[in-house]
């Protein structure tokens, strides 16, 4: 058996806020920190340990992993950072206030750009972070206008099936810290979750859900680690 543990992280500024957030790159608030040293302590309560650890380049879930490994005494383990595990991009939406869109646009058409599985949100008009040193590596076409959960899903897999799965299947625990959309994409994939059904899926800040899975990788097990 080997374990796989994934975590959102703590509650974002933005989060606090009601903001739309994508890849725009905020910190998390004195609750999302205290959030991410319970998460951490619940994992040591858990007896689980990692050989590495995936994360985003966005700080909210950098900061949460540090934090992570700091309660779990595992700060030395091997960080792999990837933009591949960055939060959707909420193109034109990013930085609006979501109550604001729902009075504007409707709850029916919010609920889509929020939870649908096809729907891309309105797009900006060219990529951002051209100029932003930590994505100079990926071509033009990896910046995106917008992406749908669909978008994310595609651009998300080969992460897991280069950097995630060969590990688990030598028998490697490993832990990832990312995002509200980019987690619902994998438990997508790991619960086989129909394109309609994935609407229904929330995971709530810095709670960790830990799958088990066997030597061929099915999950035999899930299970929700609750933080207060
Ligand atoms: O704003 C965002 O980037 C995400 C996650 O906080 O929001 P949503 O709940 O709409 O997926």
């Amino acid at each position: 058996m080997v374990e796989l543990v994934i975590i959102r992280h703590g509650e974002s500024t933005a989060n606090r806020d009601d903001l739309y957030t994508g890849w725009t790159d905020v910190p998390l608030t004195p609750l999302g920190v205290s959030q991410a040293h319970q998460a951490g302590q619940r994992l040591s309560e858990a007896g689980l340990s990692f050989t590495d650890v995936h994360t985003s380049v966005l700080q909210r879930a950098i900061m949460t992993t540090h934090i992570v490994l700091a309660e779990t005494k595992q700060l030395w383990l091997p960080e792999h950072k990837s933009w591949r595990l960055n939060e959707r991009h909420y193109g034109a939406l990013r930085g609006r206030n979501k109550a604001q869109t729902k009075a504007e646009y409707g709850e029916a058409q919010v609920a889509l750009w929020r939870r649908s599985y096809a729907e891309v949100p309105p797009l900006l008009p060219k990529p951002e972070h051209v100029d932003d040193r930590r994505y100079a590596h990926l071509p033009i076409t990896a910046l995106t206008r917008g992406e749908s959960l669909e978008m994310a899903y595609a651009r998300l897999m080969p992460y897991w099936i280069d950097q995630v799965a060969p590990r688990l299947l030598d028998g490697k625990n490993q832990l990832i810290v990312a995002h509200g959309s980019t987690l619902r994409a994998l438990i997508k994939y790991l619960d086989q979750v129909s394109d309609a059904d994935i609407s229904k899926v929330e995971v709530p800040n810095a709670q960790p859900i830990q799958y088990t899975f066997d030597k061929q990788l099915r999950v035999v097990n899930k299970q929700v680690l609750r933080i207060d």
